[in-house]
């Protein structure tokens, strides 16, 4: 079976944040169920550089434009590139100038995107064509509205909600470029309180509708949570299903993972200090005892990093420290960075994407900070499980299902991973950092936290196994029995074997 994904961002290619993680990790939990995944994503300058042996197996034009199909092959994805300079070869980042101003033609240069796609599921590569697609984001939506409305082509689609906060809309006057016939420019396809969305088109047109973990799914349909698509979800509610995100559990490896300056294990967690002795000196805080809290994260209300700035003073004064890795809004940047300047010797602010320092911090810090106010899934909560951080979430979205709250019952139980709180406030948090001290000076609770995070099991192997079969289902094609993946405990016991034969 084969599948063609349409996204605009794509791990190891390009990475903004979670999308690409997920779209570069699901091929290969797809293909253990026998499915094939080739994912169409924009020739950005850093994708292109990037590409070896690529061939051109397309010249054709979308919307006016001529553009090129190339096709490429990288470790275990397979891919089209859409080369098309005059809309990828941009100054800024792939969605904002270099001021963070919305590029004025995003429209056109996600619109020829979706485009391409539904171009390839029509069968315009002669030599591949997808049983089924799958589409991400508003950046993907117009996918499915081509397929069918352009194309009038009955392949099967799925579109991804990764974030509902972002839906591609327009104003009123792009609708004449788009490409497709009048009729699509109604309250049943694209049209939004006089205003063009490509998300709501795709959620219309879509055969299902998938978001990234069930509580978001049914959150999403409440006024509070739906961001004003509300009644557009509930009318399709019968096609949305929330799928848990899994994490790449290669790249994500405390035992061979090149970032980090000490590997480790549970047999081995003494080496998680190199990491966290490293970070200190990195940022000159000097090796002090107090925990090490840490933020890895897009800088956006979303993301609650102004709740967390107010609960700064909070977190230096009981003698704990922060590392914070990120980028976003330019006010939370000068926010941070005043910050940093005021507890030097306590905060420290890394401005920017950083890949590398992201593992770092797993895999160094003791907490991990993650005060959403709304959260689809989440990966770096579960990154902080794999790499010994214990998390601290705003209970909500997929945060909420994740990770489980060291309450008396759990903890009682045996079952805790790590801090929840809620509502999601300053003071919720400062009652949740509060916790974390505790845990903290409890070393005994501490290691029983952190190594039941670290046994947790977020490989891709279960959500993978849901996607092939929503996949296969909509292929009309019979569930296939899947390769199964060596499990995590033959994992390890390979893995003690090796240490021991050297
Ligand atoms: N400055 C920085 N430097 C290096 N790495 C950084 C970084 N800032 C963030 N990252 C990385 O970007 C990714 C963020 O993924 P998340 O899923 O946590 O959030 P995001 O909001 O981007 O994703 C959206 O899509 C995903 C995928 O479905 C959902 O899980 C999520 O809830 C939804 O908001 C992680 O890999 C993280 O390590």
């Amino acid at each position: 079976m084969k599948v063609l994904g349409v996204t605009s961002e794509l791990f190891p290619l390009v990475k903004t944040g979670g999308l690409a993680d997920v779209t570069g990790a699901l091929p290969k939990a797809l293909s253990a169920h026998g499915i094939e995944t080739v994912t169409l994503v924009p020739g950005y300058p850093r994708v292109l550089e990037q590409l070896e042996n690529a061939q051109v197996v397309a010249e054709t034009e979308f919307l006016g434009l001529n553009c090129r199909l190339l096709e490429a092959e990288s470790g275990d994805l397979k891919f089209y590139v859409l080369e098309a300079p005059v809309l990828y070869d941009r100054p800024g980042g792939l969605y904002l100038d270099e001021h963070g101003n919305d590029y004025p033609d995003n429209w056109r240069r996600f619109a020829i995107l979706s485009l391409a796609g539904a171009w390839i599921a029509n069968g315009g590569l002669h030599a591949w064509r997808p049983d089924v697609v799958h589409a991400h984001d508003w950046q993907a939506a117009m996918t499915p509205v081509y397929l069918r409305r352009h194309f009038e082509c009955k392949t099967p689609t799925m579109l991804t909600i990764h974030n509902l906060a972002f839906q591609g809309q327009f104003e009123f006057q792009t609708l004449g470029d788009l490409g497709v016939p009048p009729e699509t420019y109604t309250t049943e396809c694209l049209e939004y309180y006089g205003r063009v969305s490509f998300l709501k088109g795709g959620i219309q047109t879509a055969d299902f509708v998938t978001t990234v973990s069930p509580t978001y799914a049914r959150e999403i349909l409440s006024d509070r949570s739906g961001m004003g698509m509300e009644g557009v979800l509930r009318a399709n509610k019968t096609k949305i299903k929330g799928i848990v995100n899994g994490i790449d559990t290669d790249i994500w490896d405390p035992v061979n993972d090149p970032c980090l300056v000490g590997k480790f294990d549970l047999e081995r967690l003494a080496n998680r200090d190199l990491n966290r002795r490293f970070l200190m000196n990195l940022f000159d805080m000097g090796d002090r005892p107090g925990p090490l809290f840490a933020v890895v994260s897009r800088l956006t209300w979303q993301k609650g990093i102004d709740l967390l700035i107010d609960a700064v003073p909070h977190i230096v004064q009981m003698g704990g420290r922060l590392v914070i890795c990120g980028e976003g809004d330019r006010d939370l940047h000068e926010r941070l960075r005043n910050l940093a300047k005021q507890y030097a010797e306590n905060v420290a602010v890394s401005i920017g994407y950083n890949e590398g320092l992201a593992h770092l911090i797993f895999g160094g810090s003791d907490f991990l900070i993650q005060p959403s106010r709304f959260e689809p899934c989440g990966l770096t909560q579960l990154y902080a499980l794999r790499y010994g951080a214990i998390p601290i979430v705003g209970r909500t979205g997929g945060l909420s299902e994740t990770i489980i709250d060291a309450n008396d019952a759990a903890t009682g139980a045996e079952t805790a991973t790590g801090i929840q709180f809620h509502p999601v406030t300053t003071d919720e948090l400062q009652h949740a950092i509060d916790r974390a001290f505790e845990v903290y000076q409890d070393r005994d609770r501490l290691r029983k936290l952190q190594s039941r995070g670290m046994m947790a099991d977020f490989s891709w192997a279960g959500s993978g196994r849901r996607y092939a079969r929503l996949f296969r289902s909509m292929a009309d094609l019979p569930p296939r029995i899947a390769q199964l993946p060596v499990v995590r405990h033959q994992r390890r016991i390979l893995r003690a074997n090796e240490a021991r034969a050297n």
